[in-house]
């Protein structure tokens, strides 16, 4: 293994109960005066985000929103978006929501200083190398789930609506400059939210973990994002108002995310093209695919995963894991296939090339080919 890595940890976290509050402050240290925030369609109207404008307003920065943003957000909300940015004449984003609102604002305030196709800027592209890929307007993430982590992250993810692929648009410079974490504001998400968000930050930390990527720093924070889970979201889908459960589960879902650095694998690789052909929830969709997933990667993970579930005081190493897993996906209602998330007769081969050109196959211990993703797809159906 070749000991060369490049890490990535500069966020600036404000992390507490109540500290939506900050949200004019923040602006301001990210230097922003007339910003736009973007959200999705569902939480438009929801009072986290009617507060968060007043609280804009008072400070007198103006409560201009853009909420024509889909779940699984896609390039024309993005273009919609850049249109509402600049016709407006804005100089940063709040970017607001669970992953699609964060994704797609953080993709306005890099997209509005773009003249390329957004395609160009794809993870498995180079032109984000160049330095007229620069122009990237300031941005504050404030997450409303706990679970993409995506407040973190230097990346977003985003369909093509014609393909009906998950394409992920990576910038370095994509980080927020000023990340505001309140719990509270996670507090009114529905349960199936709040579970399949939960097990969208455990497969990040899983994924990470297993990933054969040198990085000893994200393997630390990986380890304990899943004790965080294992010990915080139970709790937080039994009462929605447990604070400290939905605070644990914020820490989880960012922790989740720096570890995804290091790599993600076959559990990525496989939610994305389902999600972008059915619309399905992303994190549940992981949940599905988490157990087979961790089935076809034994060979490669056995003794590692055994370190994890020693550390989380899980007995009886790889298959404690894993049955541990089955458990905690049935306490949340997690079905056992895609037929359980209403994916019927599902186009097996489009899923499977979609998995093979995804980005996070090439981070996966065990190499996926044609065939073996065939297989392990067809256990799930
Ligand atoms: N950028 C990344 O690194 C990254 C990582 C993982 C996933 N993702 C992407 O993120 C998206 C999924 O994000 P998500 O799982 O957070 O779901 P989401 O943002 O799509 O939100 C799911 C639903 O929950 C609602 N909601 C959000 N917060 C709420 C709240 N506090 N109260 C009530 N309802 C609330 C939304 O309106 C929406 O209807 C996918 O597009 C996925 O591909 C991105
Ligand atoms: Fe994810």
């Amino acid at each position: 293994m070749s000991i060369t890595a490049n890490w990535s940890y500069p966020t600036a976290i404000r992390f507490g109960a109540g500290r939506i509050s900050e949200i004019a402050d923040a602006c301001a240290a990210a230097g922003i005066k007339k910003p736009l925030l973007i959200t999705d369609r569902g939480l438009a109207d929801m009072a986290i985000t009617t507060k968060t404008l007043d609280l804009l307003e008072a400070a007198g920065l103006g409560r201009a929103i853009f909420a024509d943003v889909d779940p699984n957000p896609n390039e024309k909300n993005a273009e919609a978006g850049v249109k509402a940015f600049r016709e407006g004449g804005h100089d940063g984003v709040v970017a607001f929501g669970g992953g699609s609102g964060l994704d797609l604002g953080k993709l306005v305030a890099f997209y509005a200083g773009q003249t390329r196709p957004l395609w160009d800027f794809e993870d498995i592209g180079d032109w984000w190398t160049r330095a007229d890929a620069d122009a990237i307007a300031p941005i504050v993430a404030v997450p409303t789930t706990a679970g993409t982590g995506s407040e973190v992250g230097r990346a977003s993810v985003i369909t093509n609506s014609v393909t009906a692929e998950k394409k992920i648009i990576f910038h370095p410079k994509f980080l927020p400059s000023v990340v505001i974490c309140d719990p509270e504001l996670t507090v009114g998400m529905p349960k199936f939210i709040t579970a399949g968000t939960g097990l969208d930050a455990f497969a990040h930390c899983v994924e990470a973990f297993c990933s054969p990527h040198y990085h000893p720093m994200s393997q630390g924070i990986a380890l304990e994002g899943m004790r965080l889970v294992k010990e915080y979201l139970p709790r937080a889908y039994a009462d929605g108002t447990d604070i400290e459960a939905r605070a644990n589960m914020m820490s989880a879902a960012a922790m989740g995310a720096t570890a995804f650095q290091k790599g993600l694998g076959a559990i990525h690789a496989l939610s994305h093209p389902i999600g972008a052909i059915y619309h399905t929830h992303h994190g549940t969709t992981n949940a599905v695919c988490m157990p087979t997933v961790l089935q076809f990667n034994k060979p490669a993970i056995a003794d590692r995963m055994a370190m994890a579930a020693n550390y989380l005081g899980i007995k009886g190493g790889f298959d404690g894991f894993c049955s541990y897993v089955d458990d905690l996906n049935a306490s949340l209602g997690i079905p056992k296939t895609l037929g359980g998330l209403g994916v019927e007769n599902p186009d097996i081969d489009r899923i499977v090339s979609g998995a093979l050109i995804d980005p996070s196959t090439g981070g996966n211990p065990v190499e996926m080919t044609a065939k073996n993703t065939k297989e392990l797809l067809l256990k799930i159906v």
